[in-house]
C-alpha cells in the first residue's frame, strides 16, 4: 500500500483511544465511532448539580513500563493525579484499615478528563452504533444502525466488548472464536449525595461481604468539589442476580448493604442514581494482547484481551495499534 492505510476504529473507550492516539502519533489517518454520546466508555463520569461521580473505572494502576510512561505524561498534562484514599477492607472480621503502598490514579476532575485528553482532536463520530462491517474491493464499509454508510476503510479496530464485536466480525473465524468464548460480568454501580459529610474515618472501602465489592466517597478524589459525593458498586453476582431490577431497588438494596458496612443507620440521600453496567469486566483473564485478521484488516481489541482493568485496555489497544503498523 503506497498511501498509509486509512483506519476505522469502533468504540472509543480506553483500548480505542489507546489505538487511536497511536497509529495517529505513526501518521495515519484514524476514525473512531462510539454509540454514546462521548469518548471514554466503561472510564464514565456522571455529570449532576452535585459534581460528577465516576460511575465506571473508580481507579487505575499502573505496572507495565509503557504505561507507567504514559501515566507520567498524562499527569503532565494534567489530565489525571494520584489519589491517596484511606482505605479500609470489609469482610466476617469486620471493617479493617488496609493501607498500602499502591500508587493509584483518577482522571482529574473527573475520570472522562482523561478520554477527552487522549481524544484531543481525533475525529469521532458519536452517537453512532455500527452494526455491520461491509468488505468491498479490499476495503471497509460500516454500517451503523440509522442505515448511514461510513467509509471506504482499508482497515477496522473493533474496539468493544466481545458480545457486542461478535456481529460485526461473525464472519471471521480468527477473530468470532475467541470473542464467542469470552464472557463479561454485569456490575450495578450506584452513586448517592449527601448534604453534610458522613464523618467515617475512610475514603473507600474494599467489601469483600455481602451484594457490595466497593465503596467510595468520590468526593475524596483530587479536584472533585465539595458536596459529600459517594459511590457503591455492586459484585458482578449480585449484579447477575439482580439485572432485571429496577433502580430505585438496586438503590434501596445496596444502601442497606452500604449502612451492615458503616454499621450505622445513614442520612438520607439527598441525591441517588443507579447505573447497570452489562459489560464490567471479563470472567476470566486472557493473555492475546490483540486478536488480528491481518487478511482481512481487522482487529479485535479491549480488555477482555488482557485482563479486566484500564491499565489492560491500553495495552491492548497499543497491540493492535502494533499488530496494524506491521502491515501498514
Ligand atoms: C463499574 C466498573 C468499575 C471499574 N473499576 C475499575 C477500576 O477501578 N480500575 C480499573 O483499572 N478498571 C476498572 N474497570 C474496568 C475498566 O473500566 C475497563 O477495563 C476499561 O474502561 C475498558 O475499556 P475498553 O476500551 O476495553 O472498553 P469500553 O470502555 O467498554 O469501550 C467500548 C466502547 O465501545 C462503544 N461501543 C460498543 N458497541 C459499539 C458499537 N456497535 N458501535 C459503536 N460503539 C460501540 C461503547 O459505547 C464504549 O464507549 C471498571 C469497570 C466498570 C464497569
Ligand atoms: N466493578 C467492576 O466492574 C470492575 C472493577 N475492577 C476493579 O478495579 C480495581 C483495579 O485493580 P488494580 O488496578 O489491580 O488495583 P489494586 O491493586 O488496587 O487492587 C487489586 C485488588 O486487590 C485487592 N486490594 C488491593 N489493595 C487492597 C487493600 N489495601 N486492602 C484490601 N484489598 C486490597 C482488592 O481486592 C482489589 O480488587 C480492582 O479493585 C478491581 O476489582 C476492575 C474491573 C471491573
Amino acid at each position: 500500500m503506497s498511501q498509509a492505510p486509512s483506519v476505522a476504529i469502533i468504540g472509543a473507550g480506553m483500548s480505542g483511544l489507546s489505538a487511536a492516539t497511536r497509529l495517529q502519533q505513526a501518521g495515519l489517518q484514524v476514525t473512531l465511532f462510539d454509540k454514546s454520546r462521548g469518548s471514554g466508555g466503561r472510564m464514565s463520569s456522571k455529570r449532576t448539580d452535585l459534581g460528577t461521580f465516576d460511575m465506571g473505572t473508580q481507579y487505575f494502576t499502573a505496572r507495565d513500563p509503557d504505561f507507567v510512561a504514559a501515566v507520567a505524561q498524562w499527569r503532565a498534562e494534567g489530565w489525571v493525579a494520584e489519589w491517596q484514599p484511606r482505605l479500609f477492607r470489609y469482610d466476617e472480621q469486620g471493617l479493617a484499615a488496609s493501607l498500602d503502598q499502591q500508587q493509584r490514579f483518577v482522571g482529574s476532575p473527573r475520570m472522562t478528563a482523561l478520554s477527552r485528553g487522549l481524544l484531543g482532536n481525533l475525529p469521532l463520530h458519536s452517537s453512532t452504533r455500527v452494526e455491520q462491517l461491509q468488505r468491498i474491493d479490499q476495503q471497509w464499509q460500516l454500517r451503523d444502525s440509522a442505515g448511514e454508510q461510513y467509509g471506504p476503510f482499508d482497515r477496522v479496530i473493533v474496539a468493544i466488548p466481545p458480545a457486542q464485536a461478535l456481529p460485526l466480525i461473525n464472519d471471521i473465524t480468527a477473530l468470532a472464536a475467541p470473542a464467542a468464548r469470552s464472557e463479561m460480568e454485569p456490575g450495578w454501580a450506584v452513586a448517592l449525595g449527601f448534604s453534610a459529610p458522613l464523618e467515617l474515618p475512610y475514603d473507600a472501602v474494599f467489601v469483600r461481604q455481602g451484594p457490595l465489592d466497593w465503596i467510595a466517597r468520590d468526593a475524596s478524589k483530587p479536584n472533585r468539589g465539595s458536596a459529600e459525593t459517594w459511590v457503591l458498586q455492586s459484585t458482578p453476582s449480585w449484579a447477575a442476580a439482580h439485572l432485571e431490577s429496577e433502580p430505585h431497588a438496586v438503590v434501596a438494596e445496596l444502601v442497606s448493604a452500604m449502612q451492615a458496612v458503616v454499621g450505622a443507620p445513614l442520612p438520607a440521600p439527598t441525591f441517588q442514581h443507579a447505573h447497570r453496567w452489562l459489560y464490567a469486566r471479563p470472567a476470566a483473564l486472557s493473555d492475546w494482547g490483540a486478536l488480528a485478521a491481518p487478511a482481512q484488516g481487522v482487529y479485535l481489541c479491549g480488555d477482555w484481551c488482557l485482563g479486566g482493568r484500564l491499565e489492560a485496555a491500553w495495552l491492548s489497544g497499543q497491540h493492535a495499534a502494533k499488530a496494524l503498523l506491521e502491515t501498514a
